[in-house]
This record gives C-alpha cells, structure tokens and sequence, in this order.
C-alpha cells in the first residue's frame, strides 16, 4: 500500500479526529464564533513562519536538485501565497501584518511548529516529509469535503474565502505532489523496521493538528 494510505489508515482514528474536528465542522455550517477565527487565523499566520522554516529544512535535506526545487515550490507556496490570505482576511478586521507578527505565540502554535521542525532536524527528508504531511494533505481533504457536503461556499458563509482557498486546485496540485512525494519517499525508504516511527510521527502531528483547531475554538 502506497506510504500515505498506509498511515491515514493506520491512525485512523487521530486523522479522523483532525479533520472532522468541531471547529471544522462549525466552518462549514458559517457557526463559528468570529472570535474562534481570528483567534485560529492570527495564531495560523504565526504557524506559517515557522512552517515554512520546516520547509526551507526540507531544500536543506533534499538529495538532488530536482527535490530542492520542489521543496523550494512549498516555502514559496507559504510565504508568497498562503499568507496573503491571511494577511486579507486580517485586513478586513483592521489587523496590520506587524501586529499580527508580533503576537504571541500559543502553546499548540509554537509545540505544532517545533515538532515538525525537530522531526526534519533530527530525520531524514522521510521523516520530514512525513511530519509535514497531516497539515498540507488534511486540509485540502478538510476543504474539499467541506465545499461538497456542506454550505461552507454559500454567500452568507464568513468563511467561504477559507474554504474556497483551501478546496481550490492550486493548493489541490500542492497536496497531490504532497503525497506523490511520500508514497515515493516511502517505496524507496521505509523498512518494516522504520515504520513504527514513521507512524507515531504522523500521529503525533494529527494530535497537534486537532489541538490548533481547540486552540482556535478556545479563543472564543
Ligand atoms: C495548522 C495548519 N495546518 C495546516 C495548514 C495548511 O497549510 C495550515 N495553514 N495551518
């Protein structure tokens, strides 16, 4: 079985967990307090920088040029892309990017981003990759369910500029190379040995993925 199937089967219940969390849910139906929003995307923006050092650890990490490349692809798709929906949404609540920049941290903020940073650190680009995989791949499944089953798109839904972003194909094509990338890492690299770590890491970073969305919804 392909890497990424084999771990979201495998930590079914911590995915499951992840993306179908009330927060996630409370999005879709447009009944999320704005409080748990704002509080969610400040804390997110703050989540990007450091996320995107992760990535920049995977340029680090990679073996060819072609890998760099695409890593590259993926600091470039956070600082240059993903942010600005951010910094839009942050603009529509009189929130400069400065201040944004200069809150403080949440503890699921700062444990989510240091985790994946120390996995890279640590590991190899498997293990990286691995670590990374529950965020970029959650949330377009998250968005994509969410535009087909749900209101989320509908005019009246706050957050159908989230959803929408998220559901759309330019950060579709990104969590598709996302788990070609894995499934070929994984063919080349995991070993029944290995496995067990692998798996706890991407466990570990679904949890942490269910405690930014409470992090969020405790805000409210
Ligand atoms: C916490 C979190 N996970 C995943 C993504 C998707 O990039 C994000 N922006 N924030």
């Amino acid at each position: 079985m392909p890497l990424f199937d084999r771990l979201k089967s495998d930590c079914s219940a911590d995915w499951d967990a992840y993306v179908r969390h009330a927060f996630v849910e409370q999005v879709g139906a447009g009944t999320l307090p704005e409080a748990a929003f704002r509080t969610y995307l400040v804390q997110d923006y703050l989540f990007l920088i450091q996320f995107a050092r992760a990535y920049a650890l995977a340029v680090f990490k990679g073996r060819t040029l072609s890998e760099m490349r695409s890593a590259h692809a993926g600091v470039k798709a956070i600082l240059d892309v993903e942010m600005d929906l951010h910094v839009a949404f942050c603009g529509g609540w009189n929130l400069s990017e400065a201040e944004m920049e200069a809150t403080s941290e949440a503890r699921a903020t700062t444990a989510y981003t240091r985790f994946v940073i120390d996995a890279g650190l640590r590991g190899d680009l498997l293990d990286l990759h691995v670590a990374l995989s529950p965020c970029v791949i959650g949330y377009a499944e998250i968005a994509r369910r969410l535009a087909s089953e749900t209101r989320a798109l509908d005019a009246d839904n706050p957050y159908r500029a989230w959803v929408a972003e998220y559901a759309g194909d330019a950060y579709g094509e990104v969590a598709a190379a996302a788990v070609d990338k894995l499934d070929v890492l994984g063919a080349e690299l995991v070993t029944e040995a290995r496995y067990p770590r692998l798996k706890a890491l991407f466990a570990q970073a679904c949890r942490l993925e269910a405690d930014f969305w409470q992090m969020g919804l405790d805000g409210a």
